[in-house]
């Protein structure tokens, strides 16, 4: 669980985040969404640790960051997994390599240690036997999963997601949002992810948090936001055509 409390986070003139109360809860997929510029970015990067907070406070279990020493600030880190937008992987290593990376980085375990989880986790997002391919060999759905593999290897207690999605046809975006949903749920992670995508809402979002202008606008579940009036909320979800056609088949009864 990360609790977030009266956040605020600005630069130069610029107040970014405007005093933002938010639990993002454990074992739960909590979708961050808004419109470019709401401050989606500068929010997880205050959770990842890379921004400091002009004002607030962030807890990880309940534990205050302003409390961690030195050891414990280096310790989360370790327990922290990342997703960016197009994976990241190193196009230098191979499958293998880039999912070790983690490990080599932030354990002291043993050659075979490592690649026995390594392993593990190939064969957990499908991709077993692809170890020695190098990224440019496989598919942009299948170095997305290895990206996964990466964030998860570790046995992250958070997973922090900047549009997962980005770049994948509809169907493998859909497969990896579920991947990422039932490790959530089968790890007991908390999992923070942004997302533009509505399919993505409707899929996984357990918990929605909607930003707008830096600021927490709406917050709610993937079921209520069909129901909600907000305007705010309304005028951002039913931009998408998508999201026009549920509301329709909703209020035909279909
Ligand atoms: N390092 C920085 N220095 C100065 N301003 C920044 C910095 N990072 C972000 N900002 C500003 O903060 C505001 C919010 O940016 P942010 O990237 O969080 O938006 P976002 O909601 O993630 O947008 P998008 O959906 O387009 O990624 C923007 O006006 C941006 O210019």
């Amino acid at each position: 669980m990360i609790q977030v409390k009266n956040l605020h986070k600005g630069f130069n003139e610029q107040e970014v985040l405007k005093g933002i109360n938010y639990t993002f809860e454990r074992g739960k997929t909590n979708l961050i969404i808004g419109q470019s510029g709401s401050g989606k970015s500068v929010f997880l990067k205050c959770m990842l640790g890379l921004f400091k907070p002009d004002e607030g406070t962030i807890e990880y279990d309940q534990k205050p960051y302003s409390t961690f020493s030195d050891e414990e600030q280096r310790e989360l880190r370790t327990e922290m997994g990342m997703l960016f937008q197009g994976g990241a992987l190193f196009d230098s290593m191979n499958v293998e390599e880039n999912v070790m990376f983690p490990l080599k980085m932030f354990t002291k375990q043993r050659k075979s240690d490592m690649l026995k989880r390594v392993h593990e986790v190939l064969e957990r997002v499908n991709l077993e036997g692809t170890g020695n391919k190098m990224p440019s060999e496989i598919s942009g759905g299948m170095q997305k999963r290895v990206a996964i593999a990466r964030a998860i290897v570790n046995k992250p207690k958070y997973l922090f997601c900047d549009e997962p999605n980005s770049g994948l046809d509809p169907q493998t975006a859909t497969v990896i949002d579920n991947l990422i949903m039932d490790l959530t749920h089968e790890n007991d992670i908390t999992t923070v992810l942004i997302t533009h995508d509505m399919n993505s809402v409707l899929e996984i979002g357990e918990r929605i948090a909607f930003l707008k202008d830096g600021v927490l606008a709406w917050k709610g579940t993937k079921d209520e936001i069909f129901k909600t009036d907000d305007q705010a909320v309304t005028e951002f979800v039913y931009s998408s055509n998508l999201f026009q056609k549920v509301r329709v088949a909703q209020q035909k009864g279909i």
